[in-house]
């Protein structure tokens, strides 16, 4: 499986407000290129934090690139996944619809009810883990259902732990022209942080998008601190 992060940053480094609102930091060229991006997976995956914080849809907006999408074979969406232990998605959530496949992917330890409300709301849940969701048991599970390209639209507990398991081959990171600030405002990689040893990035291209720019790394494995 390919996986590619993809987020937007104010150039402070915040994905949104210290109350966790979403800010919209992408213009429309970004937001033109994350439908295509969206419209080139076979899924979407984001933590249960941003669907509490944003309530997402995740589908591709342009009809073009849904029906390009529907001309090679595929869902006219990519299928969404939520990253949730317990099962704490809403079940009025709009990732819940039937614009697309939802899996919602929760650890065993989520109750039995939650599973089945889950279930009749329209997803389809998978285990991966036993007190939390086990993200390489979790991505393993996606690929087996036919998921080779992954795009990870965030927030910033998933992505830390998506760099910590090594699950990572590519980051796309928008950084616009403005500053959020705040010591509690979500960033790029949250959790608890790397100190010894951190992702190492190569940069393979930057370039001006709307009125901010356009980071594209590979992920080259990792560097010990000195
Ligand atoms: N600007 C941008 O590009 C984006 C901004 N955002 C912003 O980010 C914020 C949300 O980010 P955040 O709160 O970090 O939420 P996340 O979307 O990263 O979800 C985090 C939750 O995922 C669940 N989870 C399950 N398994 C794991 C695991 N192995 N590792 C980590 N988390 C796991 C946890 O809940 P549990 O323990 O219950 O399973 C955890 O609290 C919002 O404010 C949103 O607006 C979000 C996306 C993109
Ligand atoms: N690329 C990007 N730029 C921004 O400025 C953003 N605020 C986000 N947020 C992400 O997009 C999701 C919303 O998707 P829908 O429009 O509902 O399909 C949101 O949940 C964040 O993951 N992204």
């Amino acid at each position: 499986m390919h996986v590619v992060v993809n987020a937007a940053a104010s150039a402070d480094g915040k994905l949104s407000t210290r109350r966790r609102e979403q800010v919209t930091i992408s213009g429309p060229d970004d937001f033109a290129r994350v439908d295509r991006l969206r419209a080139a997976s076979d899924a979407v995956l984001v933590g249960v934090g941003t669907v509490l914080a944003d309530d997402p849809h995740l589908t591709v907006d342009d009809p073009a690139l849904r029906e390009e999408r529907e001309t090679r074979g595929d869902a006219g969406n990519p299928a969404r996944v939520v990253v949730d232990s317990s099962g704490r998605t809403p079940l009025d959530a709009r990732i819940l619809d039937d614009a697309a496949t939802t899996y919602v992917v929760v650890a065993r330890d989520a109750t039995a009810d939650r599973k089945a409300s889950l279930a009749d709301a329209g997803a389809e849940v998978l285990v991966a883990g036993d007190e939390r969701v086990e993200l390489s048991a979790a991505l393993s599970k996606l690929g087996e259902r036919g998921v080779e390209e992954l795009m990870v639209e965030g927030g910033g507990e998933i992505i830390y732990s998506l760099f910590a398991a090594g699950l990572v081959d590519e980051l796309s990171l928008y950084v616009g022209s403005l500053v959020i600030g705040g010591r509690e405002a979500p960033t790029l990689a949250d959790g608890p942080g790397f100190v010894e040893s951190f992702p190492q990035l190569s940069l393979r291209e930057v370039g001006r998008v709307d009125d901010g720019v356009l980071l594209r790394y590979d992920v080259v494995g990792s560097i010990e601190s000195s």
